[in-house]
């Protein structure tokens, strides 16, 4: 079975607060991004790698991406996460089937582990809505008053942190952001969910970390780092 691979990558970084977008923050002597690429990239199900950049990007151009033979640039993003992967899907839809499988990526989640990947497409494949990567929640969670002192102890049993991919039929899934498109709406599952789909809940893995801060990028090269001396 093949699938398209989406990665918005038109953030600004804004609580990374670097000098330039998060995605092209130096890890190992790349940009963050090329690792993401290089992930999906050894993905075999993956036909094409579909990356969404901000119209007003200005460093994209300055990097060398021939060798990632299977990718294709679209200059539309939005100014939400779920408006430049709506664009992507839109410009998708000119011409790839409605049925055609989409995983949304963050560009931002470069130690994605290709065979999970690999699992997560072969386990969803003939799931009628599709579904997400995530974690169970390990700690014991505190819900706080407005002094900042503990409420209650909330229980976590049936909590899981969402990740990406997350895999959904294109026309499904556009549609579901076109009619949810809202500040509520931070990833793709909850643009199904809106609209009354239960998608399914596949582990992902801790190592699977969004860079959202700066300790962050630091943790991402230390997995990069252990996976290739241990590779
Ligand atoms: N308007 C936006 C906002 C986010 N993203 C992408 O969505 C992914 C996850 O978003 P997030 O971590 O929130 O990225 P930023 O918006 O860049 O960061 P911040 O929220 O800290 O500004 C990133 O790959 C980011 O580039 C996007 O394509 N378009
Ligand atoms: C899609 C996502 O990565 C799932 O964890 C996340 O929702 C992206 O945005 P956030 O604003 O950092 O939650």
């Amino acid at each position: 079975m093949s699938a398209i691979a989406l990665l918005p990558a038109a953030g600004s970084g804004s609580r990374m607060g670097g000098a330039l977008p998060k995605q092209y923050l130096d890890l190992l002597g790349k940009p963050l991004i090329w690792h993401t690429l290089h992930a999906l990239h050894a993905v075999p199900e993956l036909a094409r790698i579909v990356v969404v950049l901000s119209p007003d990007d200005g460093w994209w151009d300055g990097y060398d991406w021939q060798s990632f033979a299977r990718l294709t640039v679209l200059r539309c993003g939005g100014d939400s996460r779920a408006a430049s992967v709506l664009g992507g899907l839109q410009a998708l839809a000119m011409s790839e089937p409605g049925n055609s499988w989409v995983l949304v990526h963050d560009a931002a989640r470069p130690c994605v582990d290709p065979a999970l990947v690999s699992g997560m497409i072969a386990q969803l494949a003939e799931h009628p809505v599709g579904g997400i990567l995530a974690v169970p929640v390990a700690d014991t969670l505190k819900l706080a008053d407005a002094a900042r002192h503990i409420d209650h102890t909330h229980p976590r049993d049936q909590l899981w942190q969402a990740q990406t991919p997350q895999m959904f039929r294109l026309a499904d899934l556009a549609g579901a952001l076109e009619a949810g498109m809202g500040p509520d709406i931070t990833d793709e599952a909850s643009a199904l969910e809106k609209l009354g789909q239960s998608p399914a809940l596949v582990m992902g893995s801790p190592w699977n970390l969004k860079v959202t801060y700066p300790q962050d990028l630091q943790l991402a090269a230390l997995i990069l780092q252990a996976r290739n001396t241990t590779a």
